[in-house]
């Protein structure tokens, strides 16, 4: 019998971040409530050494790992776009999958984490049949990548949009294409700056990132993924 009582053991989250980590600190607080019942954050890892929500993670007693690129770029030095960087970047993702998947997590959390993950990390991630889910500024099909809030907001200013939104999704190689776990719409107007909109967005992103972490989690239960 789990700690909280239930016959199931509690559900193994692993989170990758880059930054302020206030989606992590949302999965923390969420743990062991109605809104995320019956599971625990086993890892937290970055791969920016300034990352505060590392501190979040220490705070809590949460195990934390910096997984910086540089050392990777220093041994295959890019000094043009060649092979060898793609060597950098595929060691460095090859050694975060056994960094992440020695822990045995039963679902992989991208919350904030900035880079693209390479097959490297993909295929031995897959091979363990762990989820990987992300959460993404923008709704599926949408806008992909980095800066997609900053986009959105160019593109309402020059009249081409009124609203953007957040997904939850499964990551795949195809960057922001996975399918989609759980998506809200943020209506634009309204807000009178780029700031105001983060400050939207940012607001509705924690409880969406909760709710998709529990799908997911609960859906495999259902499958017999997670038995105690
Ligand atoms: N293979 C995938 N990797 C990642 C996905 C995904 O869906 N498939 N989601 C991202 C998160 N993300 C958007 O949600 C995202 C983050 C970062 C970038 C990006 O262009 N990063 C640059 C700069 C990195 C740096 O130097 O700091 C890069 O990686 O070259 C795009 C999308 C998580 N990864
Ligand atoms: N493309 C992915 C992306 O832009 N993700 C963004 O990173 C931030 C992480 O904040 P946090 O570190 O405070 O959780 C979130 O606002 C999220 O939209």
């Amino acid at each position: 019998m789990a700690s909280n009582g239930s016959s199931t053991k509690p559900a193994k989250i692993t989170v990758l971040i880059s930054g302020s980590g206030t989606n992590l600190q949302a999965l923390m607080d969420a743990c062991n409530t109605p809104a995320l019942p019956n599971a625990t954050i086993i890892h937290v890892i970055s791969d920016r050494k300034d990352a505060y929500g590392l501190k979040r993670a220490e705070a809590a007693g949460i195990p934390t790992t910096y997984h910086g690129i540089l050392p990777y770029k220093k041994k295959y030095p890019d000094d043009s776009p060649n092979p060898h960087y793609q060597e950098a970047r595929r060691v460095y993702d090859a050694d975060l999958a056994e960094i992440v998947c020695r822990n045995k997590p039963d679902i992989i959390v991208c919350a904030g984490f900035m880079r693209i993950l390479s097959t490297a990390f993909l295929a031995p991630v897959k091979a363990t049949n762990t989820p990987i889910i992300n959460l993404h500024p923008s709704l599926h099909g949408d806008l992909v990548g980095a800066g997609c809030i900053k986009r959105a907001w160019e593109e309402f200013e020059a009249g081409k949009r009124k609203e953007t939104g957040i997904m939850i999704h499964y990551v795949i190689a195809e960057v922001d294409m996975g399918e989609p776990i759980v998506q809200e719409k943020i209506a634009i107007e309204g807000c009178g700056s780029l700031a105001e909109l983060e400050e939207r967005i940012h607001g509705r992103e924690h409880g969406l990132i909760v709710e998709g972490t529990r799908i997911v989690i609960e859906g495999r239960r259902g499958e017999g993924e997670n038995e105690g």
